[in-house]
C-alpha cells in the first residue's frame, strides 16, 4: 500500500528551472544545508509534522548540485521527517560518498542505530527549537543524546530564533562538542546589524570555539528583498550585511547552502541559481569563498576522506 500525502495548503513547490549562476563556485564546493522530502509514498512523512510538503528527492537533489556546479551536499534532517532517518541515509548511500547527513536521533538511539548512521555519512544530530516546527524537547534528554554522539566525533546543529538566544545560551555553551548554527540564530534583519541583538549572537560564537555559523537562507530572513528571482543577482540586500559581519569576523567557521527544497516559504519560492550568485557579496574575496564553500566544510563533514 502507498501512502498518499497532500501537502499543506499555501505550500510552494521549489524552484523547478533554476538559472546557472553567473558565479563560479571554486571546485570542491559543497551545499552545505539542504534536505530531501520523501518521496511521500517511498518514505512517508512523520505522523508528529508540523508541516505535509511537496516531495523533492534524492535524485532532484543532486540534479540542482549538478546545475549550480557543487560538488558535495550536507543533507539536513528535515522536521517533517521526524527522527526516521530512513529519506535521508538513502541519499547519503546514493551519493556515492558526495553527501554527509546531519540526523535526528532520540535518547534510546541503540549503538547499531548509530554505527549504521555514521557509516552512511551521518556526521552530526539536530536540536531544533523553532516551536512552529517542532515540539519542545526537555533539555535533559538532548544531554543524554550529546552523551551518546560524542564519541563518534558528531557535532551538533542547532536551530533556534533569536529571541530565545538569552534563554538558550548556558545550555549551548554547555554542549561539550562542537555546535553548528542554522540560518545564523535568525536574526530580526529591521534591527541593526552593529546593534545588541546580532551581537548577542555573535558573542556566543566568540565565547565557545567550536561554534560554526550557516550563512544561510536570506531568502527567510529578507523583509524587504529583492527576491532571488527574474535576473537578480543581489537579493535580499537586507540580510548581506549580517552574513558579512559573521563571515568577516569568523572566516573559518562559516558555512553556505541553499536551503534546497526551502519548507515553508510562504511569500515566494527563489532561484537557486541566483541564490549563489548572492554569495560573492557576502563573501568577497576568493580567499573568503574557498574557505566558505570548500575549506570549511570538508573539515566539519570529509576530515575523515582525503
Ligand atoms: O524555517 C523552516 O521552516 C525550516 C524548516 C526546516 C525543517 O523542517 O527541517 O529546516 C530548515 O532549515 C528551515
Amino acid at each position: 500500500m502507498t501512502t498518499t500525502f497532500e501537502k499543506t495548503p499555501g505550500w510552494l513547490d521549489w524552484y523547478p528551472d533554476p538559472s546557472t549562476p553567473h558565479f563560479r563556485l571554486p571546485d570542491g564546493a559543497v551545499d552545505a544545508h539542504c534536505h530531501v522530502f520523501g518521496p511521500g509514498a517511498e518514505f512517508p512523512f512523520a505522523p508528529e509534522r508540523k508541516y505535509t510538503p511537496c516531495d523533492a528527492s534524492k535524485d532532484q537533489l543532486f540534479a540542482l548540485r549538478d546545475r549550480l556546479g557543487f560538488s558535495r551536499n550536507v543533507v539536513v534532517q528535515a522536521t517533517c521527517h521526524g527522527a526516521d532517518n530512513s529519506a535521508m541515509v538513502d541519499a547519503l548511500r546514493a551519493s556515492g560518498g558526495r553527501a554527509r547527513g546531519v540526523a535526528t536521533v532520540r535518547p534510546d538511539v541503540t549503538d547499531d542505530e548509530l554505527a549504521d548512521l555514521h557509516d552512511a555519512g551521518v556526521r552530526g544530530v539536530r536540536f531544533n527549537f523553532v516551536r512552529r516546527l517542532v515540539d519542545v524537547v526537555p533539555q535533559d534528554a538532548l544531554r543524554a543524546v550529546v552523551e551518546r554522539i560524542a564519541p563518534l566525533g558528531w557535532h551538533v546543529v542547532i536551530y533556534f530564533e533569536a529571541a530565545d538566544l538569552a534563554d538558550l545560551r548556558d545550555f549551548f555553551l554547555s554542549i561539550p562538542v562542537p555546535l553548528v548554527v542554522d540560518h545564523m540564530g535568525r536574526p530580526d534583519v529591521t534591527k541593526d546589524p552593529t546593534g545588541p541583538e546580532f551581537e548577542a549572537f555573535l558573542d556566543l560564537m566568540r565565547a565557545k570555539p567550536d561554534i560554526w555559523c550557516k550563512v544561510t537562507c536570506p531568502e527567510r530572513l529578507s523583509v524587504d528583498g529583492p527576491p532571488a528571482l527574474d535576473g537578480e543577482r543581489h537579493s535580499y540586500r537586507d540580510v548581506v550585511p549580517f552574513a558579512r559581519r559573521v563571515v568577516e569576523e569568523f572566516p573559518d567557521r562559516v558555512l553556505w547552502g541553499t536551503d534546497w527544497p526551502h519548507p515553508n516559504l510562504t511569500d515566494h519560492m527563489p532561484d537557486d541559481g541566483l541564490l549563489v550568485d548572492g554569495i560573492p557579496h557576502i563573501a568577497p574575496t576568493a580567499a573568503l569563498q574557498q574557505a566558505l564553500l570548500v575549506d570549511n566544510p570538508a573539515g566539519l563533514y570529509w576530515s575523515d576522506t582525503p
